[in-house]
């Protein structure tokens, strides 16, 4: 009897918690300041439940319902959704330490558990360790030395990956987006690093098990492992931000969470690994010879005797990086150029193939810049010369937005729509919206690269990479990326769409439409035999691979310098004894 008493006496006590929650829920609610019009929210949860939708994190509906200018909630947290260009004007105004510089509120705790917080660049809000951290970005990976030297590894890449669809056959069906995936992932690694990744060739051998790889199985594993990591990564930075708490505690989702943060800690310490790799290969390199250019190594040499970085460190940051701090930043570029890169591809080739005069016309700026022959080799200077390539990259950006919506706050009273918000406000930029507004576009549902062509400010209203002094890093190199990758591709191959691509938009689409959908497709190439010389050419650049196979993800054993240069080998591969 006594502990039924008992048992009545915790329920009561929970219903008046509870009630009390919900009233203040409620009352914050009601009390906001500058009411909007939106979906009414549920207590704890607001209106994530209606936010998520096939994987996605969809917000477009809600400005077809409530305008250019509403509201919505995740848990408690309200955002303010801006869907017009002239509402996010002030917002992506480059101000060195502006109003709305951070995306996020200093005390966020999904990102605080998730180890996301004031680290590396993307939720950094120490604005000058933020800085710090953006100069090497802007200095290396916008370098046009870096990008040069990229143009390669990219050719080398795609030289790669060909060998193992000849290997397929003309018939196969490729998952265009896994391969994809792998392509930008090892590329991405070798720029990085001077390292190979073997994301490609761990891939090649799932889809052929019967088939034997030279590659220890041990290091396609290790792969794998980082592959998926990253995408936990990039996944993570949004469900844990927009999740509430209480959500990510749900039973049944819990173990997800967990599964998440497990995948994130992998991550970091397979990075440490390579980090100490990286380090240990720096001090065996005698003194008299020149180290390699790589992110790394910028990273770790700043502010020592060997600085390669020519002075990117400041009066504020005058001691060399810790190996967190090189953790950090080296895991941004992951996150930020590998999804994003090989989404944009699957709904390039997606428009594309629906749009034959586009192609058509594309193909043949290709064949006039870069030569009729398939396999010739291109500079970073030709790659410039491809206007209409880089309108269609444009175009199908803003169709199909990667990036839909983008968070930024305020850390000072602004004023926005004509509205007085106080400081932490949360802004949603709806990028989708945005793109596809009538009053901007002129049929702007209609997947048009001309529009770039025949007026080319219409190039300012596109927030592919974002806006104001946080404007993507990365934007260069995936520009090039895109377009090599796309000239390589359509100079060769024609290929048969097996079955549409879902329209998912939003958010968490970010990392994981493609991933849950499958693009599937055909390659047939178009000059088939004219390689000669050139299939040599893969067969010796995969045989080089694999004679400096010791260079793999962090085994200590690969410490030391490596005989071949990875990079300088194949570089030289292509340019002296092919071109020439
Ligand atoms: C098609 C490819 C890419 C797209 C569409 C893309 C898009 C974006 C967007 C929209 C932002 C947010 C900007 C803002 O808040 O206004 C961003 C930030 C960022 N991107 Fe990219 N990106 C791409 C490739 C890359 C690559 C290749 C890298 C790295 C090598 C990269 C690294 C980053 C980083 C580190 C940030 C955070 C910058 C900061 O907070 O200062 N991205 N990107």
């Amino acid at each position: 009897m006594e502990a039924i008493n008992f048992l009545q006496e915790i329920l009561k006590i929970s219903l008046v918690a509870l009630i009390a929650c919900i009233s203040y829920y409620y009352y914050k609610y009601f009390t906001r300041e500058n009411p909007l019009p939106g979906p009414f929210p549920l207590p704890f949860i607001g209106n994530t439940h209606q936010i998520f939708e096939n994987h996605s994190f969809d917000t477009s509906k809600f400005q077809a319902k409530y305008g250019d200018l509403c509201e919505f909630y995740t848990g408690s947290q309200r955002f303010i959704l801006l869907s017009n260009d002239d509402l996010i004007q002030k917002i992506m105004k480059p101000i060195v330490n502006g109003p709305f510089h951070n995306r996020v509120n200093d005390d966020d705790n999904g990102l605080n558990e998730i180890g996301l917080l004031n680290t590396g660049l993307t939720f950094n809000n120490n604005y000058t360790d933020w800085q710090y951290h953006r100069k090497f970005f802007t200095k290396v990976i916008m370098s046009p030395s870096f990008i040069k030297q990229s143009v390669i590894a990219v050719q080398d890449s795609f030289l790669e990956m060909e060998k193992y669809w000849d290997d397929l056959g003309e018939d196969t069906v490729f998952e265009f987006n896994r391969w994809m995936k792998q392509y930008f992932f090892d590329t991405i690694f070798i720029t990085t690093t001077s390292n190979r990744a073997c994301a490609l060739i761990d891939y090649y051998t799932k889809v052929t098990p019967n088939e034997k790889s030279d590659v220890p199985e041990s290091i396609l594993k290790e792969s794998s492992k980082f592959v998926e990591s990253v995408d936990a990564h990039v996944y993570g930075m949004q469900y844990f931000f927009v999740l509430p708490r209480i959500v990510r505690n749900l039973p049944g989702i819990k173990g997800y969470t967990q599964y998440l943060k497990d995948r994130v800690s992998w991550l970091r310490n397979n990075v440490d690994n390579i980090i100490k790799s990286k380090r240990e290969e720096i001090s065996k390199t005698p003194i008299d010879q020149k180290l390699k250019s790589d992110m790394l190594t910028m990273f770790l040499t700043v502010n020592t005797e060997i600085d390669i970085t020519e002075r990117i460190a400041d009066d504020l940051h005058d001691k060399p990086m810790s190996d967190k701090v090189v953790q950090e930043n080296f895991i941004e570029v992951f996150g930020g150029g590998i999804d994003t890169s090989s989404n944009s591809m699957c709904f390039l080739v997606g428009f594309l193939e629906n749009n034959p005069k586009a192609k058509q016309r594309m193909i043949e700026e290709i064949e006039r810049v870069l030569g009729k022959d398939p396999n010739s080799s291109f500079t970073l200077e030709d790659l410039s010369k491809l206007e209409y390539v880089e309108a269609v990259i444009k175009e199908a950006s803003r169709v199909h937005s990667i990036v839909p919506l983008l968070f930024k706050k305020n850390s000072v009273p602004e004023v926005i729509g004509g509205y007085k918000w106080s400081k932490g406000t949360y802004f949603g930029l709806n990028i989708h919206g945005i793109h596809k507004h009538k009053s901007y576009w002129k049929n702007p549902e209609i997947f048009n690269p001309d529009r770039f062509m025949d007026n080319p400010e219409s190039k300012n209203k596109v927030y592919t990479f974002g806006g104001s002094l946080r404007k993507c890093p990365g934007r260069n190199l995936a520009m090039m990326e895109l377009k090599a990758t796309l000239a390589m591709l359509y100079r060769k191959y024609d290929i048969e769409l097996l079955g549409p691509l879902k329209e998912h938009i939003g958010y968490f689409s970010w990392a994981n439409s493609i991933e849950n959908d499958h693009q599937t497709l055909t390659l047939r190439k178009r000059v088939a035999k004219v390689l000669g010389v050139a299939e040599r050419t893969v067969e010796s650049v995969l045989a080089d691979w694999t004679r400096i196979m010791t260079v793999h993800l962090h085994s200590p054993k690969i410490l030391g310098r490596p005989k071949f240069q990875p990079d300088e080998n194949v570089a030289e591969l292509l340019h002296t004894k092919i071109l020439k």
